[in-house]
């Protein structure tokens, strides 16, 4: 199942000594994350342990008090916020736990949905929404809206429109931690599947080692300190 990356390949995504304080609480003390293209690595920690943090801060959407952050070899702290935008439009796709899908769209519509806001025409990005939906095997689902479908679909859905637009690194926080586990394992499966094809980095967040074993590589935070478990694949 896991793939192998070449071991001279270049990090993707690098950090080094990131901090992160909100008021009196230290949400990051000094972690360190890297990512190669392709690879999956699973970040696991105990309740409060700072992983959402991480992944906030490695996806730019929070920005870290000190340490180095790099996307591709560019530091992310000397990009404007309109670059860091850029990026994550561009570059990052996301997963979260609820509540992704736009109630008053269809399915293929919600997966077409960042191909139309950057500037593709209706029909060509419903066609590659379709084929997304394909893949994540719930093309049947095209035409109804997530008030319709499952949790389990909703999450196959919501994959769907996080890798429509070809993200290079997919960040995924608990994607599979509303589904029973039965749903939550063939989420996972298409998930890194899909992701795999399209050759998208995945930082998957998740306190359930089941999900993690999904992963080429574990990352354990412990008091916003993070650790490289090395499982091989
Ligand atoms: N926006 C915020 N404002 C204040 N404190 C925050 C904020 N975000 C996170 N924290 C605090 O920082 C610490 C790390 O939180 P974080 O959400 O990163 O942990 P986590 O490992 O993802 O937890 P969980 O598994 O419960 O989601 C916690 O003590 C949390 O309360």
């Amino acid at each position: 199942m896991n793939r192998q990356v070449p071991p001279g390949e270049a990090p993707l995504l690098h950090a080094q000594e990131l901090r992160k304080q909100y008021g009196a609480t230290t949400a990051l003390d000094g972690a360190e994350f890297s990512i190669r293209p392709g690879e999956v690595v699973a970040v696991m920690g105990p309740s409060g342990s700072g992983k959402s943090t991480l992944l906030h801060c490695l996806a730019g959407i929070v920005t870290p008090d000190s340490g180095s952050l790099t996307y591709d070899g560019r530091q992310m702290a000397a990009m404007s916020d309109r670059e860091r935008s850029a990026l994550r439009r561009t570059e990052f796709g996301f997963v979260f736990q609820f509540g992704q899908l736009v109630p008053e769209l269809s399915c293929v519509e919600n997966v077409a949905l960042p191909l139309r806001l950057a500037g593709t025409g209706r029909r060509a990005a419903e066609r590659e929404a379709n084929g997304w939906l394909e893949r994540l095997e719930v093309a049947e689902l095209a035409g109804k809206r997530p008030g319709e479908i499952s949790g389990g679909q909703g999450q196959r859905v919501a994959v769907a429109r996080s890798l429509v637009t070809r993200p290079r690194v997919l960040f995924a926080d608990e994607p599979t931690g509303a589904l029973d586990s039965l749903n939550g394992e063939r989420v996972m499966e298409l998930l890194t599947e899909a992701a795999r094809s399209a050759r998208a980095a995945v930082v998957l967040v998740t306190h359930e080692a089941r999900v993690a074993a999904y992963s080429d590589r574990e990352i354990v935070v412990r008091d916003g300190r993070s650790r490289d478990m090395a499982h091989a694949a």
